[in-house]
């Protein structure tokens, strides 16, 4: 069991194989075949049989920002269930404030430009995405496939890239330990340059999602 005054960081750190991202300013995490290849296969096809285009909060006047496309999982899909728990157990976090999972789907020459995912703040939006359930804390993310060309993640303030791989599991803590945004957690999904790029992305919040 996991003890209750534990922070994600520290669960996190306690499983064979995980990798910290070695930086003093972001709480980062890197593992190898987090998931098999097989249920990577399974979750493409569940977003390629439905996605829509991406949307981005706080609109900042930039048209391609955002270009890939976005796929709802559903809870009621035993296999995503099964997903956000086992990201629920690994991380120590209350699946309670886990967001839906979501699944993106990058094209050639779509990106996501350099954000963090946490919610501005002072920002227009901020009462409407977060008056229920919080600022986002942590973001869990896994590659379902290795991108021909193109396609890595890159954290530019820590000078870190990611490469996306079948199965990786990447996650980071969007706060600092005093529960402020943590801006060194900016980072670009960098253009698809072949092929295809599949993630998937849970998010938690601080509060209950609802
Ligand atoms: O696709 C990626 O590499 C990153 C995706 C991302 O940053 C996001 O969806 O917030
Ligand atoms: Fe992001």
């Amino acid at each position: 069991m996991t003890k209750v005054h534990e922070s994600p960081g520290e669960v996190l750190q306690s499983h064979p194989g995980v990798q910290r991202v070695p930086s003093p300013r972001i709480d980062m995490f890197v593992a190898r075949e987090f998931i098999s290849a097989e249920l990577c296969e399974r979750l493409i096809a569940k977003i390629e049989a439905e996605h829509r285009p991406s949307t981005v909060a706080d609109y900042n006047g930039d048209d391609v920002f955002r270009t890939s496309s976005t796929c709802d999982l559903s809870r009621d899909d035993p296999e995503v269930a099964a997903l956000a728990a086992r990201i629920a157990e690994y991380s120590g976090i209350d699946p309670a404030h886990a967001e839906p999972l979501q699944g993106q789907r990058y094209e050639v020459g779509q990106e996501f430009k350099a954000h963090t995912d946490y919610f501005e703040p002072r920002g227009p939006e901020f009462e409407k995405y977060c008056a229920v359930a919080g600022q986002r804390t942590w973001t869990f993310m896994v590659y379902l496939n290795s991108v021909e060309a193109g396609g890595a993640t890159r954290f530019k303030v820590i000078d870190k890239i990611i490469q996306p791989e079948a199965g990786k599991l990447v996650c980071w803590n969007n706060q600092r330990p005093d529960g402020t945004p943590n801006p060194a957690t900016l980072h670009h999904a960098m253009k698809v340059r072949k092929g295809f790029k599949y993630v998937i992305t849970q998010w938690y919040r601080e509060r209950p999602w609802g």
